[in-house]
């Protein structure tokens, strides 16, 4: 989709229709004209390269913690399988002009950590996530729109976002092949026992995935795709009868991918649904970059369905709100401390609070 208008600030009732049409089929679209500067992105860009290729003992200095969510990690897991990854999160920061680490930055989530001795590092990430920040708010007007409501409607709920920028690198194997050429079926469950935390990246054995599979769990996700890599997929089928049916997301040059997450499809009601989708392990000799920025509401934001239609109700009753009203930050909280987990403490995930979820007596 080209969004030279939405960025712009003018999008046509076409582009709304185009964007509507898409987030309620697949959740996830390319978009191109995004007014995101070749400059900033080659930047940033740079700036990733030189934060991967850092000693692993520097690295390490930059490490997430359970109290800091954001920095760099290589052991993280998705819905309770190691993923087969470098990452490094970085996050908003409220007051500008005070250092990372000062009180007033650190927020629940944590406080963005940089390495010492690149003095370019924190303007290039920060120009990237502000831009990024820019286009899904455009575009989150172009979803109200798309939902029948005025073009501000969702806006107070992202007043003080809480988005932040995630850089992936895959790395390239040495082990045997690992490409899924052709596989269509589940692959739910790779992890093996021996797979623990501690084994180098390069040395995990066995059919693997990048990312396991998962719904994200903010409004939108901006992604930056490595155009020479393909391996993201998308489950067809997650929200409708039949079994996983994975088809690639490619990336398109010079463009960025943008999918619905969990909060986009409880504010509508479910009539954008956020796509379950994974990430392949890397053909063998290539590493893979991504960059998802996921733009996530205010803490405080109370998520609840603007839309009181909603389509599960066939027999034409009027529907009525799919889920209870929860804060945000309660959500992410609760997400985050299951991305620590290789067992037991399931993720939470939206379903929890649906609704006609069972209650869960005394767990
Ligand atoms: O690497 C990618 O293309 C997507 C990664 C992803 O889905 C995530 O980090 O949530
Ligand atoms: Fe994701």
């Amino acid at each position: 989709i080209d969004i030279s208008r939405v960025v712009k600030g003018c999008p046509s009732d076409a582009d709304v229709a185009e964007i509507g049409e898409a987030l309620r089929t697949f959740g996830f679209f390319n978009v191109v004209n995004h007014g995101i500067s070749d400059e900033i992105i080659a930047r940033f860009e740079a700036a990733m390269t030189r934060l991967f290729e850092l000693p692993d003992t520097e690295k390490a200095k930059l490490a997430r913690t359970a109290t800091n969510s954001r920095g760099y990690a290589a052991n993280e897991f998705t819905k309770q399988t190691r993923d087969l990854k470098e990452l490094y999160d970085y996050g908003h920061v409220p007051e500008r002009s005070r250092p990372l680490d000062d009180p007033a930055n650190r927020v629940m989530d944590g406080y963005n950590q940089v390495p010492a001795d690149d003095p370019d590092f924190a303007a290039a990430i920060s120009a990237y996530y502000d831009a990024c920040g820019e286009v899904c708010a455009k575009l989150l007007g172009c979803c109200a729109r798309a939902l029948g409501l005025e073009p501000t409607a969702l806006d107070d709920f992202f007043r003080h976002h809480t988005s932040f920028l995630r850089l992936n690198k895959y790395p390239a194997l040495s082990a045997a092949a690992t490409r899924y050429e052709n596989v269509r079926e589940d692959l739910d469950r790779v992890r093996t026992d021996r797979d623990d935390a501690e084994t180098r990246l390069d040395e995990l054995s066995g059919l693997r995935l990048g990312v396991n599979r998962h719904f994200d769990a903010g409004a939108l996700t901006l992604l930056l795709q490595d155009e020479r890599v393909k391996a993201l997929q998308t489950n067809f089928n997650a929200h409708r009868d039949g079994p996983p049916h994975w088809i690639d997301v490619d990336p398109v040059p010079g463009g960025l991918t943008v999918n619905c997450g969990d909060m986009l499809q409880v504010l509508s009601n479910d009539e954008f649904k956020a796509p379950e989708h994974r990430v392949l392990a890397s053909n063998p000799g290539h590493v893979r970059y991504s960059c998802p920025f996921f733009y996530n509401p205010s803490y405080d934001a109370e998520i609840r369905p603007l839309l009181l239609r909603n389509n599960n109700n066939q027999e034409g009753g009027g529907g009525g709100p799919l889920y209870t009203p929860f804060k945000y930050g309660y959500f992410r909280r609760r997400r985050f401390e299951g991305d620590f987990e290789d067992e037991g403490k399931p993720e939470i995930q939206i379903s929890h609070f649906r609704t006609d979820a069972p209650l869960l007596v005394g767990k």
